[in-house]
């Protein structure tokens, strides 16, 4: 179990994080998603001791970091796959942090072959690897241990389509067997195929955070006509909120805080005839990811204003 209380860090006048609050649970897979510079990394980095919190706390199954005798059996952590030695051998990094736990010798080669590289990448020096060689190093480290924790920053970042399938069944699997997996990425389909529960952060703020099946749940209708304008002033005088959906494309699309039959009804007593009207399922986390990532869609939006 992962605890994170009232975090907030600050450097300067700036909240990097703001008051984060949220827990991430045995036998689950969350997802910690947020748009470049929302806040991710730097939760991360408080989390594992590296970064001192402004203020509030961040606890594994209780405890700081910085309390664990031996952390690596604890909580498996990859925060940077390229921050590894580069004059070393994958197999010398595994060497010396199997010794560092006081594990068995035979966990290293267990971990090449569980993350699938070969014998001759294993021995060859971290500089030389590619992207996505160095994130199955930086994974292969991170379960060493067999930790009952893992904290991964953006894991899949470099792995090629296959190696992206491969993480997600090991995640999976991880969680599966009672481990608590805390995944970040600042792609939504990406986590959204393996996490259970999603917290949401931008510009250092929680935004969203439920289990997947709530947040999709709540994601209202899509509908679509050839009169916008219409449609927005009935919406607005029956006071459901919308916002233009950017998530479904073109300008003729809203995405309406209310279900179908209700829209159905207000766009009939208006006279307005619909293209489209569905529920809109996974768009509605899409499009609160892209008013996100999107300044100019913050701007412009209209959710809310009816409410
Ligand atoms: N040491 C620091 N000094 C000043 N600002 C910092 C420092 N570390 C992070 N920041 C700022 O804090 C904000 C959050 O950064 P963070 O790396 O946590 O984002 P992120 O969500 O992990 O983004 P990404 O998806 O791009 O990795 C950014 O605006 C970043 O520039």
């Amino acid at each position: 179990m992962i605890t994170v209380d009232s975090l907030t860090k600050t450097y300067g006048a700036f909240r990097a994080v703001d008051d984060v609050t949220f827990t991430a649970r045995p036998g689950r897979v969350t997802g910690f998603l947020g748009p470049n510079g929302a806040g991710k990394s730097t939760s991360m980095r408080v989390m594992v001791g590296l970064t001192p919190p402004t203020s509030g706390s961040a606890t594994v199954c209780g405890r700081r970091f910085a309390d664990l005798p031996n952390p690596g059996r604890e909580i498996g952590v990859l925060l940077d796959a390229s921050a590894q030695h580069a004059g070393r051998t994958g197999r010398e990094i595994l060497t010396i942090a199997q010794r560092t736990m006081g594990l068995p010798k035979s966990r290293v080669d267990e971990m090449i072959a569980q993350v699938s590289l070969t014998p001759s990448e294993a021995d060859r020096r971290v500089r030389n690897y590619s992207l996505g060689m160095r994130q199955r190093l930086g994974i292969a480290t991170a379960l060493l241990g067999e930790p009952e924790v893992l904290i991964l920053d953006e894991p899949a970042n470099g792995l090629d389509p296959a190696g992206i399938r491969w993480m997600r069944d090991l995640l999976r699997g991880y969680a599966d067997q009672g481990a608590t997996v805390l995944l970040s990425s600042h792609l939504l389909h990406e986590i959204e195929v393996v996490a259970d529960d999603l917290v949401v952060i931008g510009n250092g703020r929680i935004v969203a955070q439920g289990t997947k099946a709530e947040l999709l749940a709540s994601a209202g209708t899509l509908v679509r006509t050839r009169d916008v304008p219409g449609l927005t002033t009935a919406l607005a005088t029956a006071g459901v909120a919308h916002a233009p959906s950017a998530a479904a494309g073109g300008s003729d699309a809203l995405r309406v805080e209310a279900d179908t039959e209700v829209v159905g009804s207000i766009a009939l007593d208006a006279r307005i005839a619909l293209l489209e009207l569905r529920a809109a399922e996974g768009a509605g986390l899409e499009e609160m990811f892209l008013e996100l990532t999107a300044a100019e869609q913050r701007e412009t939006t209209t959710r809310g204003e009816a409410a």
